[in-house]
């Protein structure tokens, strides 16, 4: 795990070079400050000699002055060291989970991905940044400072670190609980962003429902749960610090006591007490570093654990080592003998053999359930078949990679997805590159030219998170403008379930008769009139297709859709 850390270093290795270099200096001059206090005492001052300790004095400063500018290097740096890493492994992964099949997101809650993205990395850029660098540094100044002391006087200085195993002991026990603790807490975090998504997302269901105490509560236990474990973590925290405040002054005391009787009895000068005092400073920073290395390295290591797990999650679905890319697709498709399910053994589709020619309109209607969004789901590869083959114009979709496939075929959903922006960002979704006047012609093969001219900003109005300010009407129409645009030679379309007003739905028709032109199109059908000019019908059950033909063969045949449509047409 600590390798793979440090590869995330290679790219920023100058900054790092930089940035650890200066801090050796920096310590590397904390050591020879005492050095030079000792001797101030001890020599400078018994000579009385002005010009000397004015000289000592500058150059005093100077070093001062210097080790300021390397500390603001450290600081300044050393962050940008961490804020790079940390920035590099967000866009890692991002670029990850944009990669991910539709499987991922099914068993993957929303929240946790974000507490990845977010949450998790800001620990990871803070110890990137202090991790190597004060570990190394506390050893380097305590190795030192010791060193130093023992030449000074070596009673007193094994004196001093007499604690410190305990010490060290009391560190590592408290480290290993903190580990744990924010284990949990990172957890609970993620678990208390999870809900705040699905509360807030699906706030209109809930009021709706009049169910806010409900989320209100549920929010609360999974807030207080949070609480208790971040709690929990401080508590050994506070432990920790404080133990080791309580032992690391019990050090000063001891090195005070004893070197005054040392000095009481002339084997130690003033001078060099006060520098032995100073030392045990310089040695004991190094301990609250360490201690502060421990609080942030298990929160940092968690979340990068949290990160490495995410990002080693392979897509299921992913481009064949031979796959080739396609253009210009005929549209001819073919099912041939596919099973799938979407986990465990429980079959959708079992055996599906079914063809469909370039240029034919197909419905499939049947009872709800029944796979015919699963059946439109395959042929993008949004899932991969368990048994059997699709192929489009003769070759296997897994042959074809995967962003030449779905460029090729088009999908308006039931429940269209519109990202905050202005229509026209939302319109060009379809074709990134496109023109205004692509845009335009777009939106008025879909109907849209007279709402977007009533509206005062026009194409620049902002539709609101996930489209909020527009109608059900306007947003399905905004779907197949991007259609037009993306223009690809298969299309599928979810039909809406919800009844739009007799007006909006025949334009809506209008302009999905005019998309489906040359194309193959699929429609996933609910009511049955919106499909009576479709080629070729298709009645899809749990036990795969029953019936196909066009609409008025399938009322001759009098079985399963004739006895829909009977249905549909009385309640109609
Ligand atoms: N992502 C998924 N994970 C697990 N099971 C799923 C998933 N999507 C659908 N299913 C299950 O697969 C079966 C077929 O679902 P599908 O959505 O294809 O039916 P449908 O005929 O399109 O239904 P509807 O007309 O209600 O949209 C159902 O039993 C459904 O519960």
């Amino acid at each position: 795990m600590i390798r793979r850390f440090f590869t995330y270093y290679l790219p920023h290795k100058k900054l790092f070079a930089l940035d650890f270099s200066s801090a050796v200096v920096v310590a590397i001059l904390e050591l020879a400050f005492p050095l030079a206090v000792q001797w101030f005492i001890d020599d400078l001052l018994p000579g009385q000699n002005w010009s000397a300790i004015v000289w000592v004095s500058a150059g005093l400063l100077g070093l001062y002055l210097f080790s300021t500018g390397l500390q603001y290097i450290v600081n300044y740096f050393g962050h940008k060291l961490g804020i790079n890493i940390e920035t590099d492994m967000r866009q890692q992964l991002f670029t990850h989970v944009q990669r991910q099949s539709f499987r991922f997101f099914d068993n993957t809650k929303t929240g946790h991905v974000m507490s990845r993205i977010t949450n998790d990395l800001f620990d990871i850029g803070e110890l990137a940044h202090h991790g190597p660098e004060d570990l190394f540094i506390a050893i380097m100044t305590f190795l030192g400072a010791f060193w130093i002391m023992l030449t000074i006087n070596v009673q007193l200085a094994f004196a001093a670190i007499v604690v410190v195993p305990f010490l060290v002991w009391l560190i590592i026990v408290c480290n290993l609980k903190m580990n744990k603790a924010w284990k949990r807490m990172y957890s609970n975090i993620a678990d208390v962003n999870g809900r705040v998504e699905d509360s807030v997302s699906g706030v209109r269901v809930v009021q709706s429902f009049t169910n806010e105490e409900f989320e209100i509560s549920r929010f609360t236990k999974d807030n207080r749960k949070f609480r208790h474990s971040k709690l929990a973590a401080y508590k050994i925290m506070s432990y920790s610090s404080s133990g080791i405040y309580m032992m690391t002054r019990f050090i000063t005391l001891v090195v005070l006591v004893f070197g005054a009787w040392l000095s009481f009895t002339g084997q130690l000068s003033y001078g060099e007490l006060v520098g032995f005092v100073l030392y045990v400073n310089v040695l004991l920073k190094p301990i609250d570093k360490i201690s502060a290395l421990m609080e942030l390295y298990p929160k940092g290591m968690a979340g990068f654990k949290r990160f490495t797990e995410l990002i080693d999650q392979e897509p299921d679905i992913v481009d064949a080592k031979d796959a080739v890319p396609v253009k210009d697709l005929k549209g001819d498709i073919s099912f041939d003998q596919v099973s799938f399910s979407y986990e465990g053994e429980k079959k959708v589709l079992e055996n599906i053999d079914l063809t469909i020619r370039a240029g034919e309109t197909v419905a499939f209607v049947g009872p709800s359930g029944a796979g015919k969004t699963t059946i439109c789901s395959l042929i993008p590869r949004f899932y991969d078949v368990d048994k059997g083959a699709i192929t489009i114009d003769g070759m296997d979709i897994r042959q074809m990679t995967k962003q030449s496939l779905r460029s090729q075929i088009g999908i308006v959903q039931q429940d269209v997805f519109l990202f905050t922006g202005t229509l026209k960002e939302n319109i060009a979704y379809g074709m990134l590159d496109a023109t205004d006047e692509q845009i335009e012609e777009a939106a008025r093969h879909a109907y849209l030219e007279g709402f977007i001219a009533s509206l005062p900003d026009g194409y620049e109005t902002q539709i609101g998170e996930r489209g909020l300010k527009l109608s059900g009407g306007q947003k399905q129409r905004i779907a197949i403008a991007r259609m037009f645009l993306k223009n690809p030679p298969i299309l599928i379309l979810d039909e809406a379930t919800s009844a739009l007003d007799t007006e909006t739905e025949l334009f809506i028709q209008k302009a999905l008769t005019e998309l489906s032109k040359n194309r193959t199109t699929l429609v996933i059908a609910h009511r049955l009139a919106t499909i009576r000019n479709a080629d070729r019908i298709v009645v899809v059950t749990e036990d795969g297709i029953a019936e196909e033909g066009n609409h008025d063969e399938l009322i001759e045949h009098d079985g399963i859709f004739a006895n829909l449509h009977r249905v549909q047409y009385q309640q109609s």
